[in-house]
């Protein structure tokens, strides 16, 4: 049983996404957004350490190894541990448009259970863009990159303004944060391509 609801089905006039001229080319890395992120950070001794590389057109791959840390049900993977592996990999796409966005909605299908030690391929593209809102979706296969799918998501994103983060979050993470040179220099090349 799965299906998508209409708050994630682009309307008509929604226009197809256009890869930003300084995107990764295909086949590069992204790298981490925030170094202390749950999904990507490499400062998580427990987090996904997800690396989505850049695919094709506005699409991105990445894999994520099940660790026992990771478990709900005995030797399997927790369905909301998933559920992020699917959110990261569909919120680093928006990199790929140069567009600052968070999560507005998230739709899973869990299709098979994955054990720990599973390797989960992650595949993810933008569908369409309408205003602020950003429809994506995602697969994540077990067993190969062309073997079954075990979860899927269709998601829809919403552009924020760097403020978003700095009026929300804590003050002592957000002064580190642009603190650390990286950071500012993304957050910079994100002002400078609105
Ligand atoms: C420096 C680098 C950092 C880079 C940082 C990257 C981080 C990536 C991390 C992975 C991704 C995440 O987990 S992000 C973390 C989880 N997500 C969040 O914390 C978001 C919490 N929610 C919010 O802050 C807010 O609700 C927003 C920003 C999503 C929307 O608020 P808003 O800005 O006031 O906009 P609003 O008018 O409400 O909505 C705009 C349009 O979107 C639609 N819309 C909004 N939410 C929904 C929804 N859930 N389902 C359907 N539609 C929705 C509205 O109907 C409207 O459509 P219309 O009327 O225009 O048609």
């Amino acid at each position: 049983m799965s299906g998508t609801s209409a708050a994630l089905t682009p309307p008509a006039d929604a226009v197809a996404p256009v890869r930003h001229p300084d995107a990764p080319p295909p086949g590069e890395l992204l790298g981490a957004h925030y170094e202390h992120c749950f999904g990507c950070g490499g400062g998580q001794p427990h987090g996904l350490h997800l690396q989505a590389r850049a695919g094709e057109g506005v699409s991105v791959t990445a894999e994520f190894t099940v660790k026992p840390a990771h478990q709900g049900a005995p030797g399997l993977a927790h369905g909301g541990v998933l559920a992020t592996a699917l959110d990261e990999t569909l919120g680093s796409l928006n990199w790929l448009l140069r567009t600052i966005a968070v999560t507005g909605r998230l739709e899973t299908d869990f299709v098979r259970p994955v054990p720990v030690d599973t390797v989960l391929h992650l595949d993810a593209r933008i569908t369409a863009v309408h205003g602020r809102k950003i429809y994506s979706t995602a697969t994540g296969r077990i067993g190969g990159p062309e073997g079954p799918v075990a979860v899927r998501a269709d998601a829809l994103f919403i552009e924020v303004k760097v403020d978003h983060f700095i009026e929300n979050g804590r003050p002592a993470e957000i002064q580190a944060a642009m603190a650390d040179p990286d950071q500012v220099k993304r957050a910079r090349a994100f002002e400078v391509n609105p």
